[in-house]
């Protein structure tokens, strides 16, 4: 079971190399036969020299001298180019398989990216990555030349004598049996032990993203902890794995003792007996020497490989992830027709069986008109934005874009029609011009400045040491959330997308920012169709209407000055809103008083 298993997965490894398999096995089989031979014809060499020591006939010198110079001769030509052979068989296929990760990373269905922690991914991408490239390019190499070299001494020793042979071989074969057994144990500690890398590659991801909450939390020592216990598993893993290696490399040393020094005694006996020559006795031992150092290395070897399969099983099932599909949700109103631009018909939605997160929203945006998403946290305000993306498809209901059933739409085209601008701004590691270059590849440079001129964003970046050429840093780290924001909105604006989803900031930004940003946002949402989830509900107390949500339903809806006479929800949060931004203006009054006061 545990041999077929191991066959399975070698397969699966070898199918991998696809149209360079046979190059791979021609490399590593080139490279085994060319080192195994060597060691196969050693204990035939040193016969010949111990009966030509005997015997002094000079025949036998000249062969093992001839056979010692052909030997080297194949293995210093022929084993660097076979090595060649495979080694680069082995680094494009590595490389290949990066860039399927990778590829298939940016394909997946939008709840992947919800439900895997990206340290997860980062672990594959990563430490599985480099076990599969050990398998390839070191394991199983080792693993040729051990069962060539395996081979080639079994049957020397049949040449030498078939019935010590035998004897040898039954002691061979207990070997075997007693390093799969161990094998198996560790191969599931080192499938422990990858996902307990991983869950520390996660904490890692963790610590690096979180950096600032971190400091200002004084957290460093509970992700520390955290950290170090997700280390202190792996450490604990890779002690376990390292006793049972012990074990296996102290058994298989008892075992061929014993046989080592049986087949001694009893060859010195035979040969005083000249049952053998004791050319054949030397050649035996080596033989047998041989013998026990593959099956040792054999142990050692099929302990790393397995490590390194359950790297490569973890990269084959993510490699297995059904991706996105191109197309949006079939439905059987793909034909009908709405006249708004943006259209949500008793659209229910779980991300579980168990909850409905909306159950039964309705709401339209005619062309050009600006619409409001209010509601208590928790109410499914972003969960709508998630489905007119097309993250998710609805249980039941219809969304309508642009006057046509998103169903009519393939992804592409439905992300193509929407410009996104989320909370948290995102900047790729680049320069500014990419960053909004982004929006629309193919902008020239007059475009991109055009862009961030409407998103009041030129004048900053002009200020900026290199201008368009500044690099942004990791998620946009150089810059204020303000400049990221406007630097987004340029983004879309560039895109030109007839409808707008925002995802209104709730960062506090200084009254400055805030004022530049608003007014970026103003030149974004001209002539284009607007879904804004705003969290200050004086920023749509213009729209032309508003939505209030509770509970994963609307449950008002109307302009400002209708949803503050129907005195309701809206109403209510509005009067709490404004007490709140009343009370922060009279207390930042009264610390600028004490200060002015202080001085
Ligand atoms: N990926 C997810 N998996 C499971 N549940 C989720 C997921 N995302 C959101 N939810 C749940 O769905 C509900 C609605 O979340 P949503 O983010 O849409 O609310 P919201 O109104 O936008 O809240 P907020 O104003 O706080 O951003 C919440 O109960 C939330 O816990």
């Amino acid at each position: 079971m545990f041999i077929q298993n191991l066959m399975r997965e070698l397969l699966q490894l070898l199918s991998f190399m696809k149209s360079k398999k046979r190059a791979y096995i021609l490399g590593l089989v080139g490279d085994g036969i060319g080192q195994a031979a060597v060691l196969v014809s050693l204990p035939f060499v040193f016969k010949d020299l111990t009966d030509f020591a005997n015997t002094k006939d000079p025949a036998l010198l000249t062969r093992a001298i001839i056979t010692m110079a052909v030997m080297f001769l194949l293995l210093s030509i022929l084993s660097p180019f076979f090595s060649y052979i495979y080694r680069r068989c082995v680094r494009e296929l590595i490389v290949n398989i990066r860039l399927q990760v990778y590829q298939r990373l940016s394909k997946l269905p939008f709840d992947y990216y919800e439900q895997h922690h990206s340290g997860d991914t980062m672990s594959r991408l990563g430490n599985d990555v480099v076990l599969m490239e050990n398998a390839y390019a070191e394991q199983l190499k080792t693993l040729s030349i051990i069962l060539l070299s395996l081979i080639g001494s079994i049957l020397g020793m049949f040449a030498m004598d078939w019935k010590i042979a035998v004897v040898l071989l039954l002691v061979s074969a207990l070997t075997l049996y007693v390093n799969t057994l161990f094998a198996k144990s560790v191969r599931r500690i080192g499938d422990r032990m990858q996902q307990q890398m991983g869950i520390g590659t996660e904490r890692l991801n963790d610590f690096l993203s979180g950096l600032p909450i971190i400091k200002m939390f004084h957290l460093h020592n509970v992700v520390t902890a955290r950290y170090t216990e997700a280390n202190e598993e792996v450490a604990s893993s890779a002690i376990k794995q390292g006793h049972k290696q012990g074990l296996l490399e102290g058994t298989n040393f008892f075992i061929q003792f014993v046989s080592f020094g049986g087949m001694l005694v009893f060859g010195i006996m035979m040969v005083s007996k000249q049952i053998i020559g004791l050319g054949v006795l030397v050649a035996l031992v080596q033989q047998q020497m041989l013998v026990t150092l593959a099956f040792l290395q054999l142990g050692q070897v099929i302990t790393a490989l397995q490590s390194s399969l359950a790297g490569a099983s973890r990269v084959v099932d993510f490699l297995k992830e059904p991706l996105e599909p191109e197309e949006y949700q079939k439905s059987s109103d793909k034909h009908q027709h709405c006249e708004s631009m943006l259209k949500l018909e008793q659209v229910v939605f779980g991300y579980n069986d168990a909850t409905n997160v909306l159950d039964g929203v309705s709401l339209r945006v005619e062309q050009g008109q600006m619409a409001g998403l209010v509601g208590t946290s928790g109410s499914g305000k972003s969960t709508v934005m998630k489905l007119l993306l097309g993250y998710y498809p609805p249980v039941s209901g219809s969304l309508y874009l642009l006057g046509k059933p998103m169903g009519a739409y393939s992804l592409a085209e439905i992300r193509s029609l929407i410009s996104y601008v989320p909370q948290d701004a995102f900047l790729f590691e680049g320069t500014i011009e990419d960053n909004i270059r982004y929006g629309c590849l193919d902008a020239s440079e007059e475009d991109v400045i055009k862009a961030s001129k409407a998103a009041y964003a030129h004048d900053f970046i002009m200020e900026l040491s290199d201008g368009y050429q500044t690099k942004t840093g990791e998620r946009g780290a150089k810059l204020s959330g303000g400049q990221r924001q406007r630097i987004a909105i340029a983004r879309a604006i560039l895109k030109n997308a007839p409808i707008l989803l925002l995802d209104e900031a709730t960062s506090a930004l200084d009254a400055e920012s805030e004022y530049w940003v608003q007014q970026a946002l103003a030149a974004l949402m001209k002539d284009k169709t607007v879904l804004v989830i705003a969290h200050r509900l004086s920023t749509v107390e213009d729209a032309d209407v508003i939505y209030v949500m509770d509970q994963g339903k609307v449950i008002e809806q109307g302009a400002h000055v209708e949803l503050m006479q129907y005195n309701g929800t809206y109403a209510n949060l509005y009067e709490v809103q404004q007490r709140k931004d009343r009370a922060e203006q009279v207390s930042s009054l009264e610390l600028t008083e004490r200060r002015v006061s202080a001085t």
